[in-house]
């Protein structure tokens, strides 16, 4: 079976963590999510895969290869210039011309069962079938109203306050026959939710819901990769503690998932859900919080609390600091004494000088160097901020 995964966009709501890759290659459990993606596509027998790439194409291609490591095939397309979600999939049309394949972002963490969706869709003679998650806050979405027969009669993309007429959020993920691709205008920017589907609409083309089961979201902010981090934590197996570690006593309580050569200090702690990257080092009477992942080349100085944090790699964190909620990008550094409250972000090689505050919720750019003693209460996205 065929799928196509959009990886064409900028990902400018995740920035900083976008700036050094796009944003299907941040990582989940110190992997690409789009590697989650591939894997799960594998599993569910979608093994021949196209993927459409604009922003940092390199970075994404350089990873995945020809896809044979997945056990998969992967073809690549290239956007020259913003083609939006169908115009990017109809520049990938002489890949997907011969039956019906799935459409799903990049940036998407999930394990739905695509492979029913995609039976469903066989057995109509619809040109598209739409994947819908029941969601709490649809206005993030496409929303839809879908009848008892699977049939949408209406769509609207991101409702404001007062046109949220149905929770059925669509997540992006479409089962297409090839017909669909004379709907679309090639090298136009061209989107599914806010031109294809309503031009369908009007037409009377029949457009079918299904409701998806399982988990999914999309990566498209900090809290939605948060949440994305928490359900692949949540699915490490049982009480396993997977990999290699050296320590005198510290108390080690798993699911954790270890890569090799990682030291933890004396009489530190660390609680699962854990993901801990190769040759990273925890100093003495650290403690880990369940919901963390660190990345590999690590430095966790003595006496410091890190809950709930996502460490990418090459980080130093300097003793007696605290970390909650935070996400700390490659290269960064935290000096001693520091307090990083919940939503902090801070961009790949970043310095935060020595007792240092950074308030909720606040991002910092790349390479920024924020001297001692601050408490940061504002995005800092130059120099000229600190
Ligand atoms: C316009 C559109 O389709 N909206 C849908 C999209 O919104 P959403 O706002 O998430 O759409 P994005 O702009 O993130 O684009 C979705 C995907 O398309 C890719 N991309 C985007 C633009 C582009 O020119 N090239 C490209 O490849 C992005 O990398 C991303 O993987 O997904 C939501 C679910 O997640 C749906 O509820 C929305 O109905």
């Amino acid at each position: 079976m065929k799928a196509c995964i959009m990886c064409g966009g900028e990902g400018t709501r995740l920035r900083p963590l976008t700036f050094a890759r796009p944003k299907p290659s941040i990582p989940i459990l110190n992997k690409s999510s789009v590697v989650h993606l591939i894997e799960h596509l594998s599993k569910e027998g979608f093994n021949d895969i196209v993927i459409t790439l604009g922003y940092m194409a390199d970075k994404i291609e350089e990873e995945l290869g020809d896809g044979s490591i997945f056990g998969v095939h992967i073809d690549y397309v290239y956007e020259e210039q913003k083609l939006g979600t169908a115009g990017g999939v109809k520049n990938a049309e002489k890949y997907l011309r011969d039956e019906p394949f799935v459409v799903l972002g990049g940036d998407h963490v999930l394990n739905l069962n695509l492979r029913e969706m995609y039976r469903f869709h066989e057995m109509t003679d619809v040109l598209v079938t739409i994947g819908l998650l029941s969601i709490d806050d649809p206005r993030e979405f496409g929303i839809a109203d879908m009848d008892v027969n699977n049939r949408i009669h209406r769509f609207l993309e991101k409702p404001g306050s007062g046109e949220i007429f149905s929770n059925l959020a669509s997540t992006g993920i479409y089962v297409c026959d090839p017909r669909i691709f004379d709907l679309i205008p090639a090298n136009t920017k061209y989107d599914f939710a806010k031109d294809l589907f309503p031009d369908m609409l009007r037409r009377e083309i029949k457009i079918n819901g299904l409701l998806a089961r399982g988990k999914w979201t999309d990566v498209g902010n900090a809290a939605a990769y948060r949440q994305a981090q928490r359900w692949m934590l949540e699915s490490l197996p049982g009480t396993t503690i997977v990999g290699h570690f050296s320590t005198k006593d510290a108390r080690i309580t798993g699911p954790i998932q270890l890569g090799h050569n990682v030291s933890v200090g004396s009489n530190s702690a660390i609680v699962g859900p854990i993901v801990i990257g190769e040759n990273t080092v925890i100093g003495d009477n650290v403690l880990i919080g369940p919901y963390t992942t660190i990345g590999s080349n690590c430095v966790i100085n003595d006496e410091t609390r890190i809950l709930s944090s996502y460490i990418f790699n090459d980080v130093t964190i300097g003793s007696n600091c605290n970390v909650s909620g935070s996400i700390i990008d490659n290269g960064a550094k935290v000096g001693d004494n520091c307090c990083l409250e919940n939503g902090t972000v801070i961009g790949p090689d970043a310095v935060i000088g020595k007792s240092t505050t950074v308030h909720s919720n606040i991002r910092i750019w790349p390479e920024i160097v924020v001297r001692e003693n601050k408490s940061i209460k504002e995005d800092i996205i130059n120099e000229s901020y600190v």
